[in-house]
């Protein structure tokens, strides 16, 4: 029989690691979960057990809180840049990196508009993400924003759509509109002010979603990703994954009430799953 390795991968998920960065007046708390995954010459690692080219998972998360010392100082694509690159650099069997962060973003408190030096608020659901996939041909660098619950309660409705026997939906021209929205871009460069434009980029994502007079959850995606495009010739393209968190109209007929569009069963499951990547071009 003829058989062998095929595409394979391994290395550390999940480095979870905490940062403070202490400036004279105040303190900067990050805290991010890092994934490592390296792809290169493992064939005699599964098939013989030879582990002479494994740099161990668990050496791979050492090297993370090692070099978060020095260079995790910035936005989390940079020091994921600097990690793709130590890997690559110091392991020749290494072919392929893919690194992954995920920051759990932190705000200092603030009381009457003073922010505090050192105490913080998080635990939203609102995430910052990025990655690197590295090999000999180049690079490629995403950021993106992942369990950004948005919602709104109105400029949002869905008619027009296919009737046949099976639908049972009824047509809405002011409906609520809420997703847990994961977006993520690929820039088209590794020298850009990345903490900027994320800060930049998610507002743009923002505004789109509440200004936008949405038909749909695919136009409003669609409309989303056009405007960060749009807007941004940093980014080469940009995917949107928009459940729609469904609000159903609760039936006070049945006690005799009128339902204005006020009262709403929220359903989590079963869900409409939209997702769409914009492009150029
Ligand atoms: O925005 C929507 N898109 C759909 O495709 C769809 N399908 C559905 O039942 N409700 C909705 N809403």
């Amino acid at each position: 029989m003829n058989i062998k390795l095929g595409k394979n991968a391994y290395g550390k998920n999940a480095v979870n690691l905490s940062k403070i960065i202490r400036h004279a007046d105040y303190h900067e708390f990050r805290q991010i979960s890092v994934s490592v995954a390296l792809e290169g010459d493992f064939e005699t690692a599964h098939t013989l057990g030879d582990n002479s080219k494994i740099l161990a998972t668990d050496t791979q998360k050492n090297t993370v809180y090692v070099l978060a010392k020095e260079h995790f100082t910035d936005g989390i694509e940079d020091f994921a840049l600097y990690l793709s690159a130590y890997f690559l650099n110091n392991n020749p069997q290494v072919t392929r990196t893919n690194i992954e962060i995920i920051e759990h973003p932190y705000q200092r408190m603030a009381f009457n508009g003073d922010t505090h030096p050192h105490a913080y608020i998080g635990g939203g659901s609102e995430k910052h993400t990025t990655s690197i996939v590295q090999d000999a041909d180049g690079l490629v660098i995403t950021a993106g924003i992942k369990d950004l619950l948005i919602l709104k309660t109105t400029d949002s409705g869905f008619e027009g759509y296919i009737k046949e026997q099976y639908t049972s939906l009824k047509e809405t021209a002011d409906r609520i509109l809420a997703t847990q929205c994961q977006a993520t871009w690929t820039y088209n460069s590794t020298s850009l002010n990345f903490t900027q434009l994320f800060g930049q980029i998610r507002t743009t994502l923002l505004k789109t979603f509440a200004f936008h007079k949405s038909l749909s959850v695919q136009q409003t995606l669609y409309a989303m990703g056009e405007a960060v495009l749009q807007t941004y010739p940093e980014v080469t393209e940009i995917s949107l994954v928009m459940p729609n968190k469904h609000h159903i109209p609760f039936n006070l007929d049945q006690f005799g009430m009128d339902n204005k569009n006020e009262i709403f069963i929220a359903t989590d499951e079963p869900f409409g799953y939209i997702t769409g990547t914009v492009v150029r071009g």
